[in-house]
Order: C-alpha cells, then sequence, then structure tokens
C-alpha cells in the first residue's frame, strides 16, 4: 500500500476560489492514521473552506481529495458516519435538552457499528467527559458559550469516529477549558486512534496540541512540519546587545550562541543580553508576507 492509499486524508492541487476572490491556490497535504494536524492561519486564509471541502460540505475547483478512502463529495452515510464533525458554529436545536440532543444523534451511529469500532459512544460518560453531566438536562438555550462548545464537540464525539475535524474547537473557552480539551484530543487520539484535523489561528495551541502544523496563508501552505520545525522555519533572528569600552553594539543574527561565544572569546564584553525573536511575531510576519505575495498574484491576474 503506497502513502496516498495509507493517509486518512489525501489533498492534492486543491484550488477553490469564491467568485474573482481565490482562496486555496492549490495546496498538497496528507494526514496519516493516528496523526493530530493542526492548519494554522490568519482569519480568512481559508481553513474553513478547506476542511468543508474535507467534510464533503463544499465542492472543490479543482484538485484530488481523498478522505477515509472516499472522495468527499461521494461520500455514502456509512463514510460520513466514521467522520466526526466540529462546526465553527451551528445554532439549530436551542430548544433540545443536551442529553436528549446527544441521545438522538447516538441512536442515528447505532446501524454503523463496526468490530473494530463500537458506536455510539455512551451518551453520559461522554457527558462527563466534556464536563457537561451537571447540564446534562438544560436546554441548549441556556447554556453558556463555553459549555455550548463543549456541547459542539461532544456532537462530534458521539459517533466514536475515525476522523474529527473541528473548527476552530476552543473559540470562546476560558484557559482553563481550553487545557481540559487539548486533553480531550490527547484521549481520543490514544485512546481510539483517532486522526484529528483541526483550525486554529492560535499558534500555541496548536504547538500544543497538533504532531504536525500546516501553516496556511495567501492560499497556499507556506511551512509545513512537526511544531519544532515550523518554530525553527518561521523564527526570525535574535538580536545579540551588549557594550564594550563605553561603547554599545546590537547585533542580529540566527545562531546567537555561536557569535555570542566567538564574541566573549575575542572581544571585552562589559554588558551582554541576548533577545529572541518572538516565535509568535514571526508567525505573523512570515503571515503578512505571503499575504502581500498573494496579492501581488492577484493584481497580475487581473492586469
Ligand atoms: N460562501 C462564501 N462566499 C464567498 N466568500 C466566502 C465564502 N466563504 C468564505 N468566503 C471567503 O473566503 C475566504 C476564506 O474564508 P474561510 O472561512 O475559509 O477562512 P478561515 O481561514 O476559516 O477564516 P477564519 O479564521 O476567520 O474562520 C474569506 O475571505 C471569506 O470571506
Amino acid at each position: 500500500m503506497n502513502r496516498f492509499e495509507s493517509a486518512a486524508v489525501h489533498v492534492a492541487g486543491l484550488r477553490m476560489a469564491y467568485g474573482e476572490h481565490t482562496v486555496l491556490d492549490g495546496i498538497d497535504f496528507d494526514v496519516a492514521p493516528g496523526e493530530v494536524v493542526a492548519l494554522l492561519g490568519p482569519n480568512g486564509a481559508g481553513k474553513t473552506t478547506t476542511v468543508e471541502i474535507v467534510e464533503g460540505f463544499r465542492h472543490r475547483d479543482a484538485g484530488d481529495v481523498t478522505v477515509l478512502g472516499t472522495d468527499p463529495e461521494h461520500g455514502d452515510d456509512a463514510w460520513r458516519a466514521r467522520i466526526g464533525v466540529v462546526l465553527q458554529s451551528w445554532r439549530d436545536h436551542r430548544r433540545w435538552r443536551v442529553r436528549e440532543l446527544l441521545g438522538q444523534l447516538a441512536d442515528t451511529y447505532r446501524p454503523y457499528a463496526t468490530d473494530r469500532s463500537a458506536r455510539p459512544r455512551d451518551v453520559d460518560d461522554l457527558l462527563a467527559r466534556v464536563g457537561l453531566t451537571d447540564a446534562a438536562d438544560q436546554r441548549m438555550s441556556t447554556l453558556s458559550g463555553g459549555q455550548r462548545r463543549r456541547l459542539d464537540v461532544a456532537v462530534g464525539l458521539v459517533g466514536r469516529p475515525d476522523l474529527l475535524v473541528l473548527d476552530e474547537p476552543t473559540a470562546g473557552l476560558d484557559p482553563a477549558a481550553r487545557r481540559e480539551f487539548h486533553e480531550l484530543v490527547h484521549e481520543v487520539v490514544d485512546r481510539d486512534g483517532t486522526v484529528v484535523l483541526l483550525t486554529t489561528h492560535d499558534l500555541t495551541e496548536a504547538e500544543t496540541v497538533a504532531d504536525r502544523i500546516l501553516l496556511l496563508a495567501g492560499g497556499r501552505i507556506v511551512a509545513a512540519g512537526s511544531p519544532a520545525a515550523v518554530a525553527r522555519e518561521v523564527a526570525g533572528p535574535s538580536e545579540v546587545r551588549w557594550s564594550a569600552d563605553g561603547a554599545r553594539h546590537v547585533h542580529s543574527t540566527h545562531d546567537p550562541v555561536a557569535f555570542t561565544r566567538q564574541l566573549l572569546a575575542t572581544v571585552r564584553v562589559d554588558d551582554l543580553e541576548v533577545v529572541r525573536a518572538s516565535l509568535e511575531d514571526a508567525y505573523l510576519d512570515i503571515v503578512r508576507r505571503h499575504e502581500a505575495a498573494a496579492a501581488d498574484r492577484d493584481l497580475e491576474v487581473t492586469r
């Protein structure tokens, strides 16, 4: 079996435009079994568009997409039952009570249980896991924003999916709930081997939760790899500042350790400071550069 046949998600040459506005300008990525992959990018980068195409909710203009062995545009109910979806927001069913809604959804997954995957998940167990036991009998309209988000995640998990797609899952959660959510993702991956594709514009979240980051900007994936590898790729230079003989100096370098070692070996330094580039700043910088390049490309096309 080659790499693409074994990938849970395979995307190649994906293109999408809304009218004149090109959002995805040829993106390629795979998500392997057992992986948590974060699609990271600023507002409007095309993250939701990408996951909606993966989920089969949106037609693409061009490119190959295979999800759990099937083109999402041709996925049947059995295929859909293997995918858990957490949308950015949905506001239906406000009059339903929490346990009632999950119970109804759980029933729709029952026909799709397999020897390998006991579907659905036990609803009370799931409510406990997402911290909603006490709210189980509340109507959805009375939930707080954070409780609502936890319910969204429970909805995505109730069918014990092989692939869980989360669109900005922690938007609106406080730091404690955010951490609990990250733990939940790790647990689901470790226990059930669920593959997770999530979107976020929060670099720290991507680093915390993902095995691999895909940085989307200007319609393209501009950096990809482990959080550490992407951090290296996007990290800017550090500044070494020192004073010697009453004069102040500053030098910008990608290897502050080597520079400092050489400096101390050759100069009598009175004072020394190394200021590392903030990863967040570097991330914003790379995004700005790629968005500017994309705007230039758009301009070329309209000329
Ligand atoms: N149905 C649509 N019709 C027209 N334009 C759209 C539509 N959906 C999205 N867009 C535009 O496409 C671009 C990408 O949107 P998308 O929601 O995929 O980005 P995103 O990275 O998920 O952004 P955010 O972080 O804000 O959720 C945006 O400029 C958006 O305004």
